[in-house]
C-alpha cells in the first residue's frame, strides 16, 4: 500500500515510519511540506496518489497554542482541511490523529467515540476539533484516531520530562493529581493503526492504552519502574498553573475497537515498562 505519513519526523510519525516500513512510504516533515499550504498538499497528492494518508503532523505544544493561536489554527485545523480536500480529490483514505483534549473534560466517566466533543477549553483542543470537523465534512473516506497522553522516542513527552527532572536531584517534584487519563505509547498506537489499515472503517476510533492514571500516578510509576528514588508530591491543578487549562477527565473508552473485534489495547503499565527498558 502506498502511504503518505505527514509529521514523519515527530514522535508518532517516526514510530509509524519504522513499523509500517513494509509499505511503500512517502514521508514528509514540516521542512518538506507544510500542511497549511493548500496547493502544496494538493500537488503532492496529485503527483503521488497515495492510497492512504496518515496525518500525524500538528502543533502539539499545548501552552504555546494559547499565544500562537493563528499558527495553531493554520496547522491543526486548516492543515486537516487541506489534507481532507486533497484526499477526496485524488481518492485517498485519510487517517488523521486527534486527541482527548477535544472533550470538555468534566464528565465523570470515560468519553466514547459517540460522545459529543466541543474542543474543550484549550486552543489546542479547539483547533484539533476544528480539524476533525473539516475532515468529517470534506472527506467521507476518513478515520479520526483519538489518542492521549502519548510518549515514545523522538519527541517531547511526560515520561522523558520526568526522567530529566529526576536528573536534577530535586528534593521533590510536584505533580497534579486531579487530572486523569490514559498514558499511551506510540508503539501501541502504531499497532492499532496497522490493524485499522486492514479494515475499511470510517469515523472516529479511540486508541489509548488500557487502564487510567492521574499525572501523579503516572510520574510515580515512571520512577518506580526506572528504579529511581525520586520524591513525588501530589498537587492540584490550581497549585500547578499552566497557560492552558488541562481537562480533569481525559479518559477515553474504546467502544469502536471492541465493536470491530480488533485486539484490545495493551495495559499502560506494561507498555511503560517496555518503553523504559529500551529507552534508559
Ligand atoms: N503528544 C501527545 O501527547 C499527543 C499527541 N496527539 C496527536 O498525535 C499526533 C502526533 O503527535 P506527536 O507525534 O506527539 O507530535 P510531535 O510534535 O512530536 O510531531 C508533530 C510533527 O508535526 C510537524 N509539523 C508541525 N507543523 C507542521 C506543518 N505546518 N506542516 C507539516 N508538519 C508540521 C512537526 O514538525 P517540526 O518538528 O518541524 O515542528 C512535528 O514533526 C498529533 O496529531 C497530535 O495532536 C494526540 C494526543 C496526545
Ligand atoms: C512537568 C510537570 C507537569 N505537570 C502537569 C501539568 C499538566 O497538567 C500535566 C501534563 O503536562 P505536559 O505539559 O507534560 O503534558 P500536555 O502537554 O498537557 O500533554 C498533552 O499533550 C497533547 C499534545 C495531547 O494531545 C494530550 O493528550 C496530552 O498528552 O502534568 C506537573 O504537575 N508537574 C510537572 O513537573
Amino acid at each position: 500500500m502506498k502511504i503518505w505519513i505527514t509529521g514523519a519526523s515527530g514522535m508518532l510519525g517516526t514510530e509509524l515510519a519504522s513499523k509500517l516500513s513494509s509499505h511503500d512510504l512517502l514521508l514528509t516533515g514540516r521542512s518538506d511540506l507544510d500542511i497549511s499550504n493548500e496547493n502544496a498538499v494538493l500537488n503532492f497528492c496529485k503527483q503521488n496518489k497515495p492510497d492512504t494518508v496518515i496525518n500525524s503532523a500538528a502543533f502539539t505544544n499545548v501552552d504555546a497554542c494559547e499565544t500562537e493561536k493563528d499558527l495553531a489554527w493554520m496547522v491543526n485545523a486548516w492543515g486537516c482541511r487541506n489534507l481532507a480536500l486533497a484526499c477526496s480529490t485524488v481518492g485517498s483514505r485519510l487517517i488523521s490523529i486527534s486527541t482527548d483534549y477535544v472533550f470538555e473534560g468534566d464528565s465523570s466517566r470515560p468519553y466514547h467515540e459517540f460522545d459529543v466533543a466541543n474542543g474543550g477549553k484549550t486552543v489546542y483542543g479547539q483547533t484539533k476539533f476544528a480539524g476533525e470537523q473539516f475532515i468529517r465534512q470534506l472527506c467521507p473516506n476518513h478515520l479520526i484516531v483519538r489518542i492521549a497522553w502519548l510518549y515514545g522516542n523522538n519527541g517531547k513527552n511526560f515520561v522523558d520530562t520526568m526522567l530529566s527532572l529526576a536528573e536534577k536531584n530535586l528534593s521533590e517534584i510536584k505533580v497534579v493529581n486531579d487530572q486523569i487519563g490514559n498514558p499511551t505509547s506510540t508503539s501501541a498506537v502504531t499497532y492499532l493503526i496497522k490493524d485499522l489499515l486492514r479494515t475499511d472503517y470510517k469515523g472516529v476510533v479511540h486508541g489509548t492504552c488500557e487502564g487510567s492514571a492521574t499525572w501523579y500516578d503516572f510520574a510515580k510509576t515512571i520512577f518506580e519502574l526506572s528504579g529511581l528514588h525520586q520524591k513525588v508530591v501530589p498537587c492540584t491543578s490550581k497549585e500547578f498553573v499552566r497557560p492552558a487549562p488541562r481537562p480533569s477527565n481525559s479518559r477515553l473508552e474504546k467502544r469502536v475497537i471492541q465493536m470491530l473485534g480488533l485486539a484490545p489495547m495493551p495495559e499502560w503499565k506494561e507498555e511503560l515498562a517496555k518503553y523504559l527498558k529500551t529507552s534508559i
